[in-house]
Parts: C-alpha cells; structure tokens; sequence
C-alpha cells in the first residue's frame, strides 16, 4: 500500500518532533532513532513524489536531521574507561556491560518536565483525577489514611496528551520524571526486557528513596510489554510477570515511598485483568471537544500571521474529530504552505544583503480547509467507538 504524501509529510513531521522531544530531554538514543525514523520518511517522500515542489524543503529537513544525528554520535563518542589491570577478556566484558548500561540510560528521561497544566489543553476529568490521586497525597499524606493508588493507567487515542498529563503532573508536585517507551524497552536491540524492568524499577526507587522526592515512572506503550511483538521467543511471558511483580511492591509500599506508575497505551483491549488490575485508576483520554478544539487553534495559530477573519471557534467546528496532535500539524503544515509559496514564487531570490527577507502572506480560513481535504483525522470513528467501548467496562476514575 502506497501512502499518500501528505500521510509521508506527516509521519516525518512526528517523528522530527519526538525527535526534538527526546533530543532537548537528552535521551541520545531515541533522538537519533526518532530523526533517522523521520529520515526514512522523507526519502521515501522524495523517492514517490520526484517532482513535488516541496523537495528542497525536505532535503534541507534531511540534511539538518542528518546533522544533528552526526552530531549527538560524536558528543557520545568518548571511550569508556577501562581497568588497565583487568585482563582483556574482562576489560571486553566491562566495555560491554558499560554499553548496556548506556543502552538503558538512553530509553530514561529525568528531568523536571516543564509542562504545566494549563499547556495541557481539555482534558479536565483526566486532569482533576491525577490531582486527587498523584499530587494532592504527595502535598497531605496525613490526609489519606487508607493509603492512595500508585498505578494509574492513561489510555486513548495517539496525539491526545497522555505523555503531556503525565509530565505536568510530576511538575506540579516538583518531582523526578522518568519517561521510557516500553516498545523500545522490549525490542531486539536491547534484549533482556526482562532485567530491564527490574532495572528500571530499581533506579525508580532509588531516587525516591534517596532524594526523599516523588518520582513519576511513566511508561508508554505498556502494552508491548504483553505485546506479541517482542522479538525474545518466550521472554514475554517472563518480562510480564517481573513487571506485575514490580507493581506489586510498588502498591504494597509504605505509604512514605512517593513512588507512581503511569502506564500509556492506545491499545488497553490488548491488556488482561492481572495487568489492569495493578493500576486502579483507569483514565480515558479522549480527543479534543469543540471548546478544547478551539483552545488548540487559539495556542497554535497564535504565533502565526493570519486573516482577521480565521477565527479559532469555526476551525473548531470545521475539525471535528481531529486529535490535538492533528490539530498542531494542521497549524504547522499551513504555516508551510505560505513557505512553500515563498520559493516557489516566480521572482524567488535568495535574500540580498540590505534587503528585508520575504515574509509569508497572511493565512485564511482557505488554507486550513484546503489542508483539511487532504488530511483526514488520524484516529477512525471505529477506534473511537472500541474505546467507548472499553471505558463502559473498565473505565475506574
Ligand atoms: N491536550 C493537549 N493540549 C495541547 N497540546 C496537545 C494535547 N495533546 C497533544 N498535544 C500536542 O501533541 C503532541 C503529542 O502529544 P502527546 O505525546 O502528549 O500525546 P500522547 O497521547 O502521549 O500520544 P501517543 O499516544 O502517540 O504517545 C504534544 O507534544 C502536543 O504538542
């Protein structure tokens, strides 16, 4: 199946800006894969579409993105010190171990996320039940004698915010954000899933521990770790269980360890009862509603220069459907269509020195709806109606 170009356009246009997520976090690793992903997407684009006006911009997106891979290699570039006593089959097992470690270090985001609540657009249940169970305990623990869930599980469709609520709320409580993606945790390249969980668990303690501080571990895609993707014949049913027993002594922890889970998934039908089980509140976070919609429109066409006449409730009205994800692009790749009108105009020059840089025309309502008719919204009515669905049974706020 061949993929439309604007689909191509898109794809790379995520991948580039996870990249640049994972990149100003320094998780290394999934920057690089996150821009060679995009990367490949372009090529592919300017293999299908030879002729398409827009492929200077894509080989200049190519170029930069292949920089910046050059780049983050040769930062990490540095040997790792080694035990000039040790003899070499030691000193190899050492290097190796350290490259393991690097591999694992890579998949883990600490930082003290920036995202506060109100970049958070909609989403006013989700938000309210993280407060309750997250960060009011945190702030009163005497308040909460029975204790509080440790495990929440976020799901819904792609692009709606779930890696977003989790981060404002380790913001708001001013603690320790450890991000990793299950999917890469389980795949080829690392192995041994199974130890990394317990790794990851591990670490997840001890800063709580340590620093006496909350930490949030969220993990996205939780479902690859049940997931029939993984790569080790057999290692899944083990990487599971070691996952559930880490839960459990997450839950069953004194109430002194501030230590949560968020799981994230699109697929939470793929999860079974003992996996659901371990995260008590089971979130639903949806697409945008018609006045979340508009606040999208309004944050992401501010900086743009537009009509009078484009105005954030009709876009609203017009993109039923979309996810807030879809809705950046949208924004973005309007914003590039007046670029693209720029070097594709007939007296194009580079700019001259003394001269004022050619600047975009004005967007209209035009624009955003030509841009409607060839994007559709990337989750289908059908997936919206599964995880309906879903949330009738196993919905827990
Ligand atoms: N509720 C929202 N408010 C504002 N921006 C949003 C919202 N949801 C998504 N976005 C925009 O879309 C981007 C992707 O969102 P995010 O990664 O949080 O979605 P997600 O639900 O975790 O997606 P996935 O399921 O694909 O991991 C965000 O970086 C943000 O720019």
């Amino acid at each position: 199946m061949s993929m439309a170009p604007q689909e191509l356009e898109n794809t790379a246009s995520k991948y580039a800006s996870e990249a640049i997520k994972f990149d100003s976090q320094g998780a290394r690793g999934m920057a690089i894969t996150h821009y060679q992903q995009a990367i490949d997407a372009l090529v592919k684009l300017l293999q299908l579409y030879p002729n398409s006006k827009l492929n200077p911009i894509y080989k200049d997106r190519c170029n930069s993105y292949h920089n910046r891979i050059n780049a983050l290699q040769q930062a990490h570039g540095v040997e790792p010190a080694v035990d000039p006593k040790a003899s070499d089959e030691e000193q190899k097992k050492s290097v190796q171990r350290q490259e393991n470690e690097n591999d694992f270090e890579e998949l883990i985001m600490k930082e003290k996320p920036d995202v506060t609540w109100d970049q958070v657009i909609g989403l006013d249940d989700a938000k309210s039940a993280l407060r309750e169970s997250i960060v009011y305990p945190t702030k009163r623990p005497d308040l909460f004698p029975l204790g509080w869930p440790k495990g929440m599980l976020l799901y819904g469709p792609p692009g709606t915010g779930k890696t977003m609520l989790a981060a404002a709320t380790a913001n708001e409580m001013d603690g320790y954000f450890i991000n990793v993606d299950a999917s890469s945790m389980m795949s080829k390249w690392l192995g041994e899933a199974e130890k990394n969980v317990s790794k990851l668990f591990s670490m997840a303690r001890q800063y709580a521990e340590k620093e006496g501080k909350p930490v949030i571990l969220f993990v996205d895609e939780v479902d690859s770790l049940l997931g029939s993707r993984n790569s080790e014949v057999g290692g899944e049913v083990r990487t599971k269980n070691q996952f559930l027993t880490e839960m459990d002594g997450v839950n069953g922890k004194g109430k002194d360890l501030m230590m949560y889970v968020i799981g994230a998934t699109n697929k939470p039908w793929s999860l079974d009862w003992p996996f659901l089980r371990r995260f008590q509140k089971r979130i639903y976070v949806s697409l945008p509603t018609l006045a979340a919609r508009e606040n999208l429109f309004e944050q992401y066409t501010a900086k743009l220069n537009k009509d009078y006449k484009v105005n954030p409730t009709e876009l609203a009205k017009l993109f039923d459907g979309y996810s807030a994800s879809d809705i950046k692009d949208i924004c973005q790749a309007a914003q590039i269509k007046t670029v693209h009108e720029i070097f594709n105009a007939p007296d194009y020059h580079e700019p001259v020195e003394g001269e004022e840089p050619v600047q975009p025309r004005e967007l209209t309502t035009a624009d955003f709806k030509d841009i409607m008719a060839r994007r559709k919204p990337s989750v289908s009515t059908e997936m919206i109606r599964a995880y309906h669905k879903w949330s009738e049974e196993f919905q827990a706020l």
